[in-house]
């Protein structure tokens, strides 16, 4: 069985609503899978069917080669799971909270406990009603990855989280891969999946839109571009743009305000596609500024929905589609 996780026609209604329209999709042992998607777009509702939270209207769901249905708590102890929303004893410290998820997950040695405090910074003898929101983010993430389980599924593992911790959040995703552990994460930052994970399933109104890689996405996803430059035409720099594969709507002006040196120009366009063939063109100008934006989720995803990128169609294909 190579498959962590696999999910088939995954239908989930709340009353008369169906929140998840039949999904399908499949995940690798040993990769990490990020599910994108728009607030109320169905991640949470999803994991909580991997993990036996709620149960499905329809379809058929297998973790770790277990139903979770009936799996009971010998599948529960496999798997790592951060909640979207923590809830935490107030009257308790991390530390005791830890201890009181490690009789039930365990085994788990105290001293990767505290070693994964110390790495993400996090004082486990505070109260923890006294947490700030990233610190109990952090004691989340502690409690799903101490028992270092087979199968993390983590809802938003950085909300909340600086960047020097989101570092170090990945570290420990690639540490555990390296062990072995699949990793399924959600996000609605691309820029997160992108650094995280090996595919990605965009999911949309309780739909997946695809599944794709990251390489793919990337090169389907649509970059703002900006930049000054100095001793070039306004003409110059548009014929330059206009040799770059992926540019478009481009502007050109000469910048003749205070403060700007004489002869001036600045340029915005978008950009899909790779970066390589912009900077070389780049390289001959005199830039004196350049902005080139993160790629955006949105336009990424309209871009697969209406077939714009072809590239993106074969890459598509070859990722592992369920
Ligand atoms: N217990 C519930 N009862 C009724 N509707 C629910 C329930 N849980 C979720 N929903 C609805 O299901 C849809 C999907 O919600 P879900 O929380 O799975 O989305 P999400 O992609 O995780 O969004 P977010 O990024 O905001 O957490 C939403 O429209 C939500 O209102």
């Amino acid at each position: 069985m190579n498959q962590a996780i696999v999910v088939e026609g995954l239908r989930k209604k709340f009353g008369s609503r169906e929140v998840l329209h039949g999904l399908n999709f499949a995940v690798e042992r040993g990769t990490v899978f990020g599910v994108i998607g728009p607030n109320g777009a169905g991640k949470t509702t999803t994991m909580r069917c991997l993990l036996d939270i709620i149960r499905p209207s329809a379809g058929s769901v297998s973790v770790l080669g277990q139903d979770p249905r009936s799996a009971g708590t010998g599948l529960r102890r496999r798997i790592g799971y951060l909640p979207g929303e923590l809830h935490l004893e107030n009257r308790t410290t991390g530390r005791r909270m830890l201890e009181h998820f490690a009789a039930i997950s365990g085994p788990v040695e105290p001293r990767h406990v505290n070693e994964l405090a110390e790495r993400l910074n996090l004082d486990l003898d505070r109260q923890t009603r006294k947490l700030s929101k990233g610190n109990k983010q952090k004691l989340g993430l502690l409690q799903a990855f101490m028992h270092k389980p087979e199968l993390l599924v983590l809802d938003e593992p950085t909300s909340g989280l600086d960047p020097l911790v989101q570092q170090v959040f990945h570290a420990m995703v690639r540490e555990a891969v390296d062990d072995g552990a699949t990793v399924f994460l959600s996000s609605h930052v691309l820029s997160e999946v992108q650094q995280a994970a090996d595919a990605v399933a965009i999911l949309r109104d309780g739909e997946i839109v695809t599944v794709s890689t990251v390489e793919a996405l990337r090169t389907a996803a649509v970059r703002q571009l900006r930049f000054n430059s100095t001793g070039t035409e306004a003409h110059d720099v548009d014929a330059l743009l206009a040799r770059v594969p992926g540019v478009a709507n481009v502007a050109v002006r000469e910048l003749k305000a205070d403060g700007h040196a004489a002869g001036t120009v600045e340029a915005t366009a978008t950009l899909s596609g790779h970066v390589q063939p912009l900077i070389q063109e780049l390289a001959t100008l005199k830039l004196t500024e350049l902005v080139l934006e993160e790629p955006d989720l949105e336009e990424a995803v309209l871009n697969l929905y209406s077939g714009q990128s072809p590239q993106l169609g074969r890459h598509a294909e070859g990722a592992h589609r369920a």
